[in-house]
């Protein structure tokens, strides 16, 4: 549809009352936002998921209070919050039954089914907050529009499926001319249970019912007014990138800058839909626009931040001039669903870098002991962790003289425990000690931005 386009508000935006009307009256004053795709509350999300791993009567009892009170503390700044209460309070039941459930027997369908109570609630309220402000809008179940494989705690979208419900389901109401809220992160697999689509997946639900809508835009609306240089948490005057491509990003993404979920970038990139990046908070401050093919490209664009990171280092005298050592390691990595980031080769070893938790929902750890007995039946395994990588990403860094020099140079009085330059133009890693992390973001920064 020519002039839709697609608003995410994230976890941050939905916090409390006040961040909620903020995000209100954005869409109130955006007559082309006709969906809106919300987060959980923030810190629902991780309360649900703690409630979703068992835990026994008296810390479920708490977990459940402090959950309670996240949405208790919106409601009571609503005029008149008599039905959605009613509504958030079965959802606060049913919460509270799936709990207990999960302390005799925890699943990953369990998991879904609780940790999507957050985005329930969340839409659940904002209807009401939007109404307060005299605009009408029609609640979604956005099960019934996102439709996924049975991979619970990161399913993958089934995109013909998505299409043909959003054709039945969203379309009339958009034609209608009706203002449509519903739930980011969430689906529905093809025996009607409950999915997600693995942490932070709300940014990839707003692309993905935007592409089937085919919408002009998606607009994700967070805490910070754009992709900036760096996280401006840890350098306050990074500066914001105005306009940036959909590879970039998606390198960025990919390498920990939390401001955009990696995933976000396919069905824009398929569909070429340009994502704008904004804060609820101040969105006159304006943001970042990622498209296809912006210009400039600078060499240096960005730098990422990737924490908890593990070290695998295998080693075996069998790979001397052997072959298939590598291929029977990335066989193992493979049946344990594990994808590797980066990695290095020498004769008789080969080191890779993986996330402590992969983004699965469940936060379940990556490196299992089943992973690591089978790895151990082929070569030594050494596990280091406290690790972080640290990406530098840009464009044909391969071909700046110097560059290495200067990054190197730059971070002298660091260890360095891996460094993967070569494999892609677009980043150069480095992997260091969790606890310099910042200081070689800020050092790098320093040397390369400012
Ligand atoms: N390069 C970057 N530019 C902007 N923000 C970044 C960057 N890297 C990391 N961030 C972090 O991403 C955060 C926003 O992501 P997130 O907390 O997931 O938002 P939301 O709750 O809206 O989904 C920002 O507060 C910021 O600290
Ligand atoms: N609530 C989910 C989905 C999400 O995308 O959240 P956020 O937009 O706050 O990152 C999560 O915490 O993972």
């Amino acid at each position: 549809m020519a002039n839709l386009s697609v608003a995410k508000f994230g976890g941050t935006s939905v916090a409390n009352y006040a961040a909620m009307t903020a995000c209100a009256k954005i869409v109130i004053a955006d007559p082309n936002t006709r969906v809106v795709v919300l987060s959980a509350s923030a810190g629902v999300t991780n309360l649900l998921v703690a409630l979703a791993n068992g835990c026994e009567a008296t810390q479920r009892a708490k977990l459940l209070a402090e959950v309670r009170q996240i949405q208790e503390n919106i409601l009571n700044e609503l005029k008149d919050a008599g039905t959605v209460r009613l509504e958030i309070e079965e959802l606060l039941t049913n919460i509270e039954y799936l709990a207990e459930a999960a302390s005799l027997a925890t699943s990953s369908a369990l998991t879904d089914e609780l940790i999507s109570h957050g985005e329930m609630m969340s839409t659940k309220i904002f209807v009401q907050v939007l109404r307060e402000l005299n605009a009408q809008a029609t609640w979604v179940d956005v099960r019934t529009v996102v439709a996924t494989n049975s991979n619970f705690g990161k399913a993958a979208p089934d995109d013909e499926q998505t299409q043909k419900n959003s054709d039945n389901v969203l379309k009339p109401l958009i034609d209608r001319g009706e203002l449509v809220i519903t739930q980011g992160f969430i689906g529905r697999d093809p025996n009607g249970k409950t999915t997600t689509l693995g942490r932070g997946g709300s940014d990839y639900s707003a692309a993905l019912i935007a592409e089937v809508l085919n919408a002009k835009d998606v607009l994700i609306w967070t805490d910070v007014a754009g992709i900036y240089s760096t996280d401006p948490r840890i350098v306050p005057n990074a500066q914001r990138i105005d306009t940036m491509s959909f590879a970039e990003a998606a390198e960025m993404a990919t390498f920990g800058a939390k401001v955009l979920h990696p995933a976000t970038l396919l069905p824009a990139v398929r569909s070429n839909i340009p994502v704008y990046v904004g804060s609820s908070k101040a969105p006159e401050q304006g943001g970042t626009w990622v498209t296809r093919d912006p210009q400039p490209r600078p060499t240096f664009r960005a730098i990422a931040l990737r924490r908890d990171q593990t070290l695998l280092t295998l080693s075996s005298l069998n790979m001397l001039h052997a072959q298939g050592f590598l291929a029977n390691v990335f066989n193992i990595l493979a049946k344990h669903k594990i994808s590797v980031d980066t990695i290095t080769t020498s004769e008789v070893s080969v080191a890779l870098t993986l996330d402590k938790t992969g983004s699965a929902s469940s936060g379940a750890e990556l490196l299992s002991s089943d992973l690591l007995n089978e790895l151990s039946e082929v070569c030594t395994v050494k596990v280091d962790t406290g690790l972080a990588l640290v990406a530098l990403i840009g464009n044909d860094l391969h071909l700046s003289a110097g560059i290495a020099k200067r990054i190197f140079g730059t971070i002298e009085e660091y260890n360095i425990r891996m460094i993967s330059y070569g494999a892609s133009t677009n980043n150069i890693c480095t992997l260091v000690h969790s606890a310099h992390a910042d200081d070689v973001v800020r050092a790098l920064h320093k040397e390369l931005f400012e």
